[in-house]
């Protein structure tokens, strides 16, 4: 999905991230292993540009699903700024609180659980459209919003069940454009989807990004997508982001052995049995105790050295790119000495 605007203009991004954290209270036997409470968002700085798609990815456990939530006011951060469109949102009065609530929606990864069963797939997107409420006749907009999604009028009489998950996903689409936003949040938009209807879904939200000069966050596990929807990509690990630039220059050139072991493991990297031992992150999430204060990859990274364990800043690797290892600040991975 390329950008519909190449703006050159210093307008304001359509949302800016300043040092957000949270943390969460230790639940479970995982927070049992913890030598020490790290946070789900720990400072993470981001920046979206009107019309553009970033995706968001990183193992099960870094922290996007939290940093998604935060954006979307599920979650309140313990500390840090969030800005859209310039403005402070913390600060926001009521009635312009509720019009962040309309510009930012949500697309779910199963239809199926966020509609109501109950309901038919009209009056869940009225229900929706109760935000900002259209000019005209709402049931009118309604055939008219799933028109644009692909799906027949009649679909607005359906129940979620009566219709396939492609249909339903549809749905989705239109119900979160009901309301006239600027950003998209997507949580896995096409994973629970068939491979055939998959890039049917994805040309449909290019289309209607161009159409309506919308912002696109997707989240997800799927390198393949982010290949070729994402300009931007941002890799997380731990609460941080720990790579982030153009998404073909950070594909073709990873500066963080993490982003290059997920791109090893999607099968988008050169594999041989030699690489292997190179490239492979070993093991999983493995929590940072109380004096270890360096790169939080350390004890799975395949070229760790001493060094390693001194705090990383997240340095420029290139113009509109960053990687939080000192090694990739110097060059290519593979070339870079230890
Ligand atoms: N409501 C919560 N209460 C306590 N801990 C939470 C809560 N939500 C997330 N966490 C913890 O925060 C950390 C980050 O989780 P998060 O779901 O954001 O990761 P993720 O990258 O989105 O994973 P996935 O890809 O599986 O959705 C994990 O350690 C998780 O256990």
């Amino acid at each position: 999905m390329p950008p519909s605007v190449t703006s050159e203009t210093t307008a304001a991004p359509v949302l800016e991230l300043r040092e957000l954290r949270k943390t969460f209270a230790p639940r479970g036997l995982l927070a049992r292993r913890r030598g020490v409470a790290v946070p789900a968002v720990d400072g993470i700085d981001l920046r979206l540009e009107q019309g553009s798609t970033t995706a968001l990815v990183g193992e099960s456990g870094s922290g996007k699903s939290t940093l998604a939530r935060l954006i979307l006011h599920l979650h309140k951060a313990d500390s840090g700024e969030i800005l859209f469109g310039g403005e402070q949102v913390q600060g926001l009065s009521e009635r312009d609180f509720r019009r962040f609530r309309a510009d930012v929606q949500m697309v779910f990864q199963n239809p199926l659980t966020s509609f109501d069963p109950m309901h038919t797939i009209g009056s869940s997107i009225k229900e929706t459209m109760r935000l900002r409420p259209p000019a005209g006749d709402p049931d009118a907009r309604v055939r008219e919003l799933l028109e644009e999604a692909g799906l027949s009028a009649r679909f607005a009489d359906l129940r979620p069940r009566d219709v396939s998950g492609g249909e339903l996903q549809r749905a989705g689409i239109a119900r979160a454009l009901s309301v006239t936003p600027k950003l998209v949040v997507m949580d896995e938009p096409t994973s629970a989807l068939d491979m055939s209807i998959q890039g049917q879904v994805l040309e449909l939200l290019a289309r209607l990004q161009r159409d309506h000069d919308l912002t696109y966050l997707i989240v997800t596990h799927d390198l393949r997508t982010v290949r070729m929807v994402a300009e931007r990509v941002v890799v997380m690990y731990l609460g941080q982001v720990v790579e982030e630039g153009p998404t073909h220059e950070v594909f073709d050139d990873p500066r963080h052995p993490y982003t290059r072991g997920l791109l090893y493991a999607h099968d988008l990297a050169d594999r041989d049995a030699e690489r292997d031992a190179n490239v492979r992150i070993r093991g999983s999430l493995r929590y940072p105790t109380a004096d270890e204060r360096g790169c939080r990859l350390v004890g799975r990274c395949p070229l760790a050295v001493d060094r390693c364990r001194e705090p990383q800043p997240l340095a420029e690797t290139g113009p509109d790119r960053r990687a939080r290892c000192w090694r990739g600040a110097q060059g290519p991975l593979d070339t870079a000495g230890a």
